[in-house]
């Protein structure tokens, strides 16, 4: 595994892979890695002569009163982990090399990006979208791999890529889950005891939700609303708890099929979300 912290670098490296017709597929991460990435390492592994992983701790998608300062970097471990899945390079660029100079262009997904997270975190996904464009103009992939985890990022990526033409196939990945239901996150760190203990209870709402409209409900106000009662009463600040469209996220109506039930809430100082997604008409 080759680790480059220069662009010019990169490229040099990846060039030649791609003269020789090989696939290149690419992970774009935060780091301090765990299952979840891992299996997307995994999925790579299957679909590409080459695996490109990005570590960058993107500061342009935090917002001022985020955690971007103490947000869990753990090079060594993340380091030995991607060795051992037999990666082909580790592309490992400081803010400097990112973002030389301030930037002047912005890269926003109109609608997509001011919603759900985006609402709570203005300007968020601008600085994801912003991120991966200049990552994919790097690396230049046949496949990018991302998780469904974060379903709105996947969507807002998606967009981008449709919209500007970008010559790469998105491939996601489903949510990797402990076994009590959370979804792994690399925020789960920030949990104590006790909060850990009542975090598998955003899944557990969600399929509530999702079990009762594949059972027929109809008022998804009702089971929204009494599904966020649960989560309040056991201390969860609810941010968002939506029932919307998986094409467009807009919120559903009875008659849209292909539904996904996002939900983002605060446990103590740490901010979770999480989605499922399913089809009414195959049930
Ligand atoms: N549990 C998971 N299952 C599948 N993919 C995941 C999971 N968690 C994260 N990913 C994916 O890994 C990629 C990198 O995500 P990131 O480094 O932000 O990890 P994270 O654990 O989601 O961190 P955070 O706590 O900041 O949300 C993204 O495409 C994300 O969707
Ligand atoms: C896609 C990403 C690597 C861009 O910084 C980040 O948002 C993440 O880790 O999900
Ligand atoms: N996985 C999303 C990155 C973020 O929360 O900033």
């Amino acid at each position: 595994m080759q680790i480059i912290n220069s662009i010019q670098t990169l490229k040099n490296t990846i060039h030649p892979w791609r003269q020789a017709g090989e696939k290149i597929a690419f992970v774009p991460t935060m780091g301090n890695l765990h299952d979840g990435h891992i299996q997307l390492v995994r999925t790579a592994r299957q679909q590409a002569d080459r695996v490109v992983v990005s570590i960058f701790v993107n500061p342009v998608q935090f917002g001022p009163n985020e955690d971007f300062a103490s947000y869990p970097r753990t090079e060594q471990q993340d380091q030995e982990k991607l060795n051992a899945c037999g990666i082909d390079l580790l592309f490992l660029p400081s803010v400097a090399e990112m973002y030389p100079q301030p930037l002047q262009t912005q890269v926003s997904i109109k609608g997509l990006s001011t919603m759900l997270c985006g609402a709570s975190r203005p300007g968020h996904f601008d600085g994801v979208a912003v991120v991966v464009c200049k990552l994919l103009n790097m690396v230049q992939p046949d496949v990018l791999l991302l998780g469904e985890k974060d379903f709105q990022q996947l969507a807002v990526v998606k967009q981008m890529v449709t919209d500007l033409n970008m010559p790469t196939h998105i491939q996601s990945v489903p949510t990797v889950r402990q076994a009590d239901g959370l979804a792994l996150s690399s925020r789960n760190a920030y949990l104590s005891a006790s909060e850990r203990q009542r975090a598998p209870m955003l899944y557990q709402a969600l399929c509530a939700v999702r079990d009762a409209i594949i059972s027929g409900a109809i008022d998804y106000q009702a089971l929204v609303s009494q599904q966020t009662q649960t989560l309040v009463s056991a201390g969860f600040l609810v941010d968002y708890f939506q029932i919307c469209r998986s094409t467009d996220l807009m919120p559903a109506t009875l008659a849209d099929q292909h539904l996904v039930i996002l939900i983002a809430a605060k446990l103590g100082k740490t901010r979770l979300i999480d989605n499922v997604y399913f089809s009414k008409q195959t049930l």
